[in-house]
């Protein structure tokens, strides 16, 4: 088992649809980014990438890559799956916290969960996000953007028989 752990932030703007855990969330202003800027996404990704010590989500989708202008950060995390996948590791679950002092994220939170357990090849149950503001402190405070923080666990991928599947394996017999 090994643990990775994200955060990221994205500054409030207008004329953007605001994202968050792949669910468009109804607001007065959306989030500034290159993607569609989903903060959640974007910490999730790199606790999996950091687990599997495979660096960070810029150093795989550059900002500086046309590719990604306004993608959905869902298929960023799907990739990031698959990279962790190819390096012999699996997601295990992901628990994550949204720093939000508005909107009120609450009865969007399991669709969140729904879409990025599904984008991690998941059950829905394997991921937990909450949300929680500051009290109205710090750049959360005055409404300026949203962070986000995320753990994730992977483990090792079993191993494959090399006989192939449904191969009798005949041990010796001793005695
Ligand atoms: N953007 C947010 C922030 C918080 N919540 C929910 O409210 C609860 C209380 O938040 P505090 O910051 O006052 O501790 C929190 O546990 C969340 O359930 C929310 O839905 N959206
Ligand atoms: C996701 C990427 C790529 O589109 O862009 P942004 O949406 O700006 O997000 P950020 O967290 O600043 O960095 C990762 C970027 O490479």
């Amino acid at each position: 088992m090994r643990v990775g752990m994200g955060y990221d932030v994205h500054r409030f703007t207008e004329g953007r649809p605001l994202v968050l855990g792949g669910v468009q969330v109804p607001h007065s202003c959306g989030l500034l980014g290159h993607s569609d800027a989903d903060v959640l996404v974007h910490a999730v990704c790199d606790a999996l990438l950091g687990a599997a010590a495979l660096g960070d989500i810029g150093r795989h989708f550059p900002d500086s890559d046309d590719r990604y202008r306004g993608i959905s950060s869902l298929v960023l995390l799907e990739e990031s799956t698959r990279l962790v996948r190819r390096a012999g590791y699996r997601p295990v679950n992901a628990d994550c916290v949204v720093v939000a002092q508005r909107p009120k994220l609450a009865p969007h939170i399991p669709r969140m969960c729904a879409r990025i357990a599904a984008a991690m090849g998941l059950d829905t149950g394997a991921v937990n996000v909450k949300a929680t503001t500051t009290e109205g402190l710090g750049f959360v405070g005055r409404k300026e953007g949203i962070a986000a923080y995320a753990v994730v666990l992977i483990e090792r991928t079993p191993e494959r028989s090399s006989r192939g599947a449904g191969t009798a394996v005949h041990e010796p017999c001793h005695g």
